[in-house]
């Protein structure tokens, strides 16, 4: 008993823990250069053309991702409003490929002959292993939320008080930089505490490791729009 609940206090604010722990890479996804060069007014339009092509790709693959996980929620999730918080996110999705479609004609990119770039191929392979129904329903939204909390956070950055974000992209940074789809990463953050508190310490250490690859793929997914590989 006694045991039992040392492991449940250790286990609280799991994500928060791994956070601090791994501060490095989570400060380079959510603060890398091409964030803070919107942030700053001094991004390349080429550079956010890029981003806006390789992203456009990267969220098609997103939607399959997404209703993995809306599947594993379906059938292991012991708490039925987790159903309803990914529906959520896919019902925005639709929406969000709308606005890729929007944008990327205001801006005469060309969504059609878009060649996916190796960071991006690697990102979407990395999505595709974890919608293996063998990857567990607390590893896949652990990955979830950061793949999302990632965005929520870079973005929410360039519409703090004091950034020069150049007005036409304003709207871009508020996709995912507003309240809104804030209080969704909190939603999903709290279903992925709630999960992890419960699983094995052999789950609880591949969402780690899977928490990190996110953060990987995220800050490849940044340098390959910077324009640099
Ligand atoms: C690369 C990447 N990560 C996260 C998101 C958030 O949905 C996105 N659109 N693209």
């Amino acid at each position: 008993m006694e045991e039992k609940m040392k492991t449940e206090v250790e286990r609280s604010a799991m994500i928060d823990t791994w956070l601090e722990k791994h501060r490095l890479i989570y400060t380079g996804a959510t603060r890398h250069p091409f964030i803070l060069s919107i942030r700053d007014g001094t991004i390349d339009m080429t550079s956010f053309k890029r981003w806006l092509a390789q992203d456009y790709l990267f969220v098609r693959s997103f939607v399959p991702f997404l209703s993995s996980v809306l599947i594993k929620a379906w059938k292991e999730s012991d708490d039925n409003t987790d159903m309803e918080i990914i529906l959520g996110g896919m019902a925005s999705l639709s929406d969000e490929i709308s606005w890729f479609k929007r944008e990327a004609s205001k801006w005469g990119v060309l969504l059609t002959d878009i060649i996916p770039q190796k960071a991006n191929q690697d990102y979407c392979r990395f999505l595709e292993s974890l919608m293996s129904p063998d990857v567990e329903y607390t590893v896949s939204i652990t990955a979830f939320w950061a793949i999302e909390a990632v965005y929520q956070e870079s973005f929410a950055h360039c519409l703090e008080d004091g950034s020069k974000t150049p007005p036409e992209l304003q709207e871009t940074c508020e996709r995912w930089g507003n309240t809104g789809f804030g209080e969704y990463c909190q939603s999903l953050k709290r279903i992925a505490e709630r999960k992890l508190q419960k699983v094995s310490d052999d789950v609880l250490t591949k969402a780690e490791v899977l928490l990190l690859r996110v953060l990987e793929h995220e800050v490849e997914f940044w340098n390959m729009s910077s324009g640099g590989t």
